[in-house]
């Protein structure tokens, strides 16, 4: 006698489609490629050293960007983002070294760009990598980030980036009105093609600690945090608030900060503006996986695909990723 249920046979089996390798695959409904992912890279003016909190990251020297962007470019990852590791003697309360035409950044983003022009190369635009104090911007004697004259330096920030050749600047200090500022002073310098992604919804987490490590800032912070500009991480509406802004005022595409645990937050922007968005998955969520994986309680090829797998559930376009390296290697012998 064969199993039979109580009242109608169930013609819906969600199992069916479950049961083999070449079903699973014809309707698996979201799909993560290579061409999703974005690269985060330090580049110091010191010494190469690795990131003890980032298992498998490291600051790069000048020559040693040029081999990680060899890696890169062969394994077919469509862009990069810089990020500065800037001498403790150049950093200042205001921040002068960031708008530097000649600083480490737009040296870092002219070679690049004459050795491999085809490569996407985005920078990050904000002060604290420069500030002897931490912050994203400039303070008063309390402390507190003054929004304008932030937004003044961030806008020559902007210009020495993108006289360099920068394909898309990326704000990432959460001042008010600074991509309008941006835009404006990319109209009018030529840069009608510089791509601003922003990072509109960028909320005060603790998981960026490994990446102040990495960046060497967390001493300049010190106990200070940055609450008064990034977004309450018990916040929605407030972060779409901040995105329909930044649109307005002429952002291309939009960044979540951090990923994972504002999954939510990204599916919100997609359904409500349907532009390209974009998601950070931040130096805490990589050292947490990393942490599991290097102990043996996580399959670091499963965990990474399902992580990153994630964020196109959630409606991003793309993710940037410290295992972006790894991903591409794994997509590409899938
Ligand atoms: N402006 C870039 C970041 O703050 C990155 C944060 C992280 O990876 O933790
Ligand atoms: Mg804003």
């Amino acid at each position: 006698m064969p199993h039979s249920f109580p009242g109608h046979y169930p013609a819906t089996r969600l199992r069916r489609g479950r049961a083999h390798d070449f079903a699973r695959r014809l309707s698996r409904e979201t799909k993560l490629s290579v061409d999703d992912l974005i690269y985060p890279i330090f580049v110091t003016e010191g010494e190469p050293v690795n990131v003890t909190a980032m298992p498998g990251v490291q600051r790069h020297t000048l020559d040693g960007l040029m081999r990680e962007i060899t890696d890169v470019v062969a394994l077919g990852i469509p862009a990069v983002v810089l990020f500065p590791v800037i001498d403790p003697d150049k950093k200042t309360p205001d921040a002068e070294e960031a708008a530097n035409p000649d600083g480490l950044i737009p040296k870092a983003v002219r070679a690049i760009k004459r050795e491999f022009p085809e490569l996407g190369v985005m920078t990050d635009v904000a002060l604290d990598p420069y500030t002897s104090h931490g912050q994203d911007g400039v303070i008063d004697g309390d402390g507190y980030v003054l929004n304008d004259p932030t937004v003044d330096i961030l806008v020559r920030q902007t210009l020495a980036h993108a006289d360099a050749g920068v394909d898309i600047v990326s704000p990432s200090d959460m001042m008010d009105g600074r991509i309008k500022a941006m835009r404006a002073a990319l109209e009018q310098n030529g840069h009608v093609n510089t791509i601003i992604m922003s990072y509109a919804a960028k909320f005060a987490s603790s998981f960026y600690n490994p990446f102040r490590e990495a960046l060497g800032s967390a001493g300049n912070l010190g106990k200070a945090d940055k609450r008064t500009y990034q977004v309450d991480p018990a916040n929605t509406d407030e972060a779409l608030r901040e995105v329909a802004l930044d649109l307005k005022e002429g952002a291309d595409m939009v960044m979540v900060k951090p990923g994972m645990p504002y999954l939510d937050i990204i599916h919100r922007v997609k359904e409500t503006f349907g532009v390209p968005t974009f998601a950070y998955h931040v130096s805490g969520e990589y050292a947490m996986l990393k942490a599991a994986i290097q102990n043996g309680w996580l399959d670091e090829r499963a965990a990474v695909l399902e992580s990153l797998g994630s964020f196109k559930r959630a409606g991003c376009d793309g993710v940037l990723t410290y295992f972006a390296k790894d991903a591409a290697r794994y997509l590409a012998s899938n």
